[in-house]
């Protein structure tokens, strides 16, 4: 399967951090998600519940995300990854969580994950 879905740059509000004053503050995670996902079934029907919704999709990492308050960047995306492919179906995945700020003098620093097979 080569096709796939992708969200790129949603921003997520929640708690996240290993240290004390991180545990009292909320902070800006980014994520980056590319899902395999077979995009002929609704290129042909044209039909939204054929197709991986992202706006679906979307909704559920940002529940996860503020639900969870990891601690490490690591920890949010490995629960991430596993919820998103048990709820929607998604065999295959590549997510990269970001959370910019955290080094002043990088962009931002973060993590990469692919689960499954595609
Ligand atoms: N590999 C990781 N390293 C670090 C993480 C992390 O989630 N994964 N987190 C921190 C702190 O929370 C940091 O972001 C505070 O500025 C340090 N290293």
């Amino acid at each position: 399967m080569v096709d796939s879905v992708l969200i790129e740059g949603l921003e997520v509000e929640t708690v996240v951090g290993v240290y004390d004053w991180e545990r009292r503050i909320n902070q800006c995670l980014l994520v980056d998600l590319e899902m395999a996902w077979d995009n002929r079934v609704p290129g042909a029907s044209d039909d939204v519940s054929d197709a991986l919704d992202y706006a679906a999709v979307s909704e559920r990492v940002t529940a996860c995300l503020k639900g969870l308050q990891p601690k490490l960047l690591e920890r949010g995306a490995e629960v991430l990854a596993g919820e998103l492919q048990e709820v929607f179906g998604v065999t295959w995945l590549r997510l990269t969580l970001r959370k910019p700020g955290a080094v002043p003098a990088a962009q931002a620093v973060g993590v990469r994950i692919e689960r499954g097979q595609r």
